[in-house]
């Protein structure tokens, strides 16, 4: 179920646009025109229904963003809307702990909106570990965090920041002050972080004060991502972590679609290779790798289409995912995929394999008005240190037995 949005908002041509955009972030806007009407509408909801309310500041019942206090106090993160801005007004919404604010100025902000209520859903999956000696400041950036749905971690110092990385592997970011740091300063901390996690694994922002300009350089050298200078302002505090875990997210959209089959959304033949390396390198005691390959597949292609042919690869390699999500498993190309597995019996491979592909056999395949099965042959080598080419060598040429025999079956040496 999508997530609602509560909008209080009299203005119709706003309201009309921040509908669509919250349409089409997929989530579910719930609209209402005045504080009354809203209150109304919140109080026949379930509350933990809503992500978060986008509030007019100014409204006919409730002029002096008196509908912020409410939709505040009824824990909903507020994002604020307002049609003019002065410093007076900034000043006013910013002391209310509201995620941010937007000015009606013109599409492109309504555009920062549309990212700001993505954020806020994913943020709920990232976590931001606070590095600071002092108490009050820890607290006072992890209530900024909280605000955006980040999940939180504290440590007064680097040794405790370092046991809470070794636990928990859902903290993104680290925001870290160096002023009053006790035995490990915050560069210390850095090069120790560095050597498990990389730049787009791991974001960590600095905080300098603007007296020590020379630290901010310090710690891009020493492997920061960025730094912030204190005091910030709470909207540039935003803006940085924003940009920092927006970063890593687009790294890691470009590492998966690198390291995926296009078609299939299986790993890919590179990715396969790194990860058999990997395995490899531990001296694995046991080791097999078994080559799939679709039986007489052009003939599904000739029949029904290559579209058809595409909707069977990608029915197969669903299967491939189910049976094969313990070990290392990929789409070579065309119609063969291959498997590695790690440290496992030859019997108990074996065994998975004949599951694997009797299940694909019997299963009865539905594209448009054709109705079709199809099986796979399968080439098994168990090496004890075969490198990953002699392997793959090996398994085609059992797999080409397996051909030979009529097909549908496994053969292994
Ligand atoms: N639809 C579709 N077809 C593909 C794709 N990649 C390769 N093919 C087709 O897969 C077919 C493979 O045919 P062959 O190598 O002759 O093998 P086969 O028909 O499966 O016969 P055997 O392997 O001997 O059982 C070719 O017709 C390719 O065009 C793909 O991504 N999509």
């Amino acid at each position: 179920m999508s997530r609602k949005v509560l909008i209080i908002e009299d203005h119709p041509a706003s309201m009309k646009l921040m509908r669509e955009l919250i349409t089409k972030a997929k989530l579910k806007p719930i609209c209402a025109t005045n504080l009354i009407e809203a209150k109304h509408i919140f109080s026949s909801s379930e509350p933990e229904e809503f992500l978060c309310a986008v509030v007019d500041y100014e409204l006919p019942d409730a002029p002096k963003g008196q509908a912020i206090d409410f939709t505040l106090s009824s824990f909903l993160p507020t994002v604020v809307v307002t049609r003019y801005l002065d410093d007076e007004r900034r000043d006013a919404i910013l002391k209310k702990e509201v995620v941010d604010y937007i000015t009606k100025e013109n599409t492109q902000v309504y555009e920062y909106l549309s990212r700001l209520l993505s954020r806020l859903e994913k943020n709920k999956k990232v976590g931001v570990l606070v590095v600071d000696a002092i108490r009050a400041r820890r607290a006072a950036m992890v209530s900024l965090l909280r605000r955006h749905n980040f999940i939180t971690f504290e440590a007064p110092d680097a040794e405790q920041a370092l046991n809470i990385m070794q636990r928990f592997s859902i903290i993104k970011l680290i925001l870290v002050d160096d002023d009053g740091l006790p035995k490990m300063n915050a560069i210390e901390l850095l090069s120790e972080l560095r050597q498990n996690f990389k730049k787009e694994d791991l974001a960590v922002i600095g905080l300098s004060n603007s007296k020590n300009s020379a630290l901010s350089a310090r710690y891009i050298k020493s492997g920061a991502n960025d730094y912030l200078l204190k005091p910030y302002h709470h909207e540039e505090f935003f803006c940085r972590i924003m940009q920092n875990v927006e970063y890593m997210e687009n790294i890691e959209l470009i590492r998966r679609a690198a390291d995926s089959d296009f078609l299939t959304g299986l790993p890919n033949r590179r990715y396969f290779f790194e990860k058999v390396q990997a395995s490899q390198s531990h001296k694995p005691v046991l080791q097999s790798l078994a080559i799939i390959d679709v039986d007489h597949f052009k003939q599904i292609n000739d029949s029904y289409g290559h579209d058809c042919g595409d909707y069977t690869l990608k029915e197969i390699a669903k299967l491939v995912a189910e049976h094969f999500a313990d070990y290392t498993a990929a789409r070579f190309g065309g119609e063969e995929f291959c498997v590695y597995f790690c440290n496992v019996e030859a019997a108990d491979v074996h065994k998975v394999l004949e599951d694997f592909r009797i299940s694909l056999a019997t299963q009865n395949y539905q594209f448009e008005q054709h109705s079709f099965n199809c099986s796979v042959s399968i080439g098994l080598t168990h090496q004890t240190k075969g490198d990953i080419s002699s392997m793959i060598r090996m398994a085609d040429e059992l797999l080409y037995k397996a051909k030979n025999n009529g097909r549908n079956q496994v053969v292994s040496n």
